[in-house]
């Protein structure tokens, strides 16, 4: 099943149907449509799979458009316009670079937002779904892709904890693995972080128990937007805040007399612009995934799992990120075998993985240094510890 045509359009958005899903929590879907986007052309090896394949996972509110103008259904440009594309570090002139959207999301792959088979939104209905659920759903895609082995799987964040998923979970599927501002499970640090995010939406009258989709209201965007602010503070430095705005007035106003500072403005700017663009119950699934992000759960402990990995990793820590701070990504590179250590130097924080693209540019084009782009068909994965080892995967049908 091939889901990629001959001729298809970069960056154009398709959609594989994969399913049912059975999770890890114990829940289930009937189902799942993946949204996803393409550059590059791929290239077939010996066997007949695809062998220049890179997969890009997006953070929290990102999604697909890593690459590419704005346009009808892309209010804006890509989020790695520096280092994906033509010429760049990740070359589409010799990689085919998949982006897909994430299972539990809101930009086209199934979530909570999502009609049910009843015809309604799912809503509180949607299963929790993990890490790893997600990365099966991407497996499945890859499937339908005619991708067996990755090239380079690739993440930051909320992104790098499924390219590590990826790594330990399916160690015989990845060739390379580049993770960056990420961990190999979620410290208590991030968990209490998480927390008012999430009673700032689920507290909001018009979250509804999650049940908010079909009603003729907006929804908990107040809540959303209280959960943007808070985590955009953690999002970036205090340096940034205290340099960028300090204690300015917001132009026009006096906080003295009920007027905004200007980092306050700042603030409400992110908020109403994720509130626009996200779903509440999105934003809370994957934050609640996030959450449940242990790589070492069932497989004893963080250091055994990290042990599986085979790719040749590259871990990538932001000097000034506060949420997921250096030390995780120092563990991951001392317990990943042969792991190479990235420190991107960045006044921005944890966004430095979105906003330093020339340093992430480079430690990209090192980690695809020792690829041949001639080496067709590199096909020596063995899959025999993979944990889908030996299941074949659901049928997937390709949609328009
Ligand atoms: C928007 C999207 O990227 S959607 C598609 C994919 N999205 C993602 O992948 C999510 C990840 N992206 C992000 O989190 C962010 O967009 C980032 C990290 C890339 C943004 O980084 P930066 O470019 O450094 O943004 P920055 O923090 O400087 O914010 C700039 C915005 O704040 C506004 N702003 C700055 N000061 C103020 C102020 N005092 N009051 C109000 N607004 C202000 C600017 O006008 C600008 O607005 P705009 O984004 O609507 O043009
Ligand atoms: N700014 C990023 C950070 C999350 O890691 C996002 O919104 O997805």
């Amino acid at each position: 099943m091939v889901a990629w045509r001959e001729g298809d359009p970069p960056g154009g958005r398709r959609f594989v149907d994969v399913g049912p899903l059975d999770l890890e929590a114990g829940g289930s879907l009937p189902g799942a449509r993946v949204a996803y986007e393409t550059w590059g052309t791929p290239r077939r090896g010996a066997d007949g799979t695809v062998a220049n394949a890179v997969l890009v996972e997006h953070a929290l509110t990102g999604d697909s458009h890593v690459v590419g103008p704005a346009g009808p259904g892309h209010p804006s440009p890509g989020w790695w316009d520096g280092v994906v594309g033509p010429g760049l570090a990740v070359d589409t002139d010799r990689w085919f670079v998949v982006a897909a959207n994430v299972l539990g999301g809101c930009q086209g792959t199934t979530g909570p937002a999502s009609p049910a088979p009843d015809g309604r939104a799912w809503g509180s209905r949607f299963p929790h779904v993990s890490v790893r659920d997600q990365v099966g759903v991407e497996a499945r895609l890859a499937d339908a892709l005619g991708v067996r082995r990755w090239s380079l799987v690739v993440g930051g964040s909320m992104g790098g904890m499924r390219a590590l998923e990826w790594a330990v979970g399916l160690p015989g599927r990845v060739e390379r693995c580049v993770v960056l501002a990420s961990c190999a499970a979620a410290s208590g640090d991030q968990l209490a972080w998480c927390a008012p995010q999430l009673a700032a939406i689920t507290g909001d009258p018009a979250w509804r128990g999650g049940d908010y989709h079909d009603g003729p209201d907006e929804g908990p965007v107040t809540g959303l937007g209280v959960a943007r602010r808070i985590a955009h503070v953690t999002y970036r430095s205090r340096w940034e805040m205290d340099t960028r705005f300090g204690r300015d007035a917001q132009d026009g106003e006096d906080p003295l007399v009920g007027g905004r500072y200007a980092v306050e403005s700042y603030l409400d700017h992110q908020a109403g612009k994720l509130a626009r663009r996200f779903d509440a119950g999105s934003y809370v699934l994957l934050t609640r995934a996030m959450n449940g992000h242990d790589v070492g759960r069932g497989r004893g402990g963080v250091a055994a799992a990290l042990g599986r990995v085979r790719a040749r990793t590259t871990v990538v820590g932001v000097d000034s990120d506060r949420l997921y701070p250096t030390e995780q990504q120092e563990e991951l590179a001392a317990l990943v075998p042969g792991a190479r250590y990235v420190l991107v130097t960045s006044r921005f924080g944890h966004d430095g993985f979105l906003v330093e693209t020339a340093q992430v540019a480079r430690a990209l084009a090192d980690a695809l240094a020792d690829a041949d782009a001639d080496d067709s068909g590199d096909d020596s994965g063995d899959d025999s510890d993979d944990d889908s080892a030996g299941e074949a995967a659901a049928p997937c049908g390709v949609a328009g």
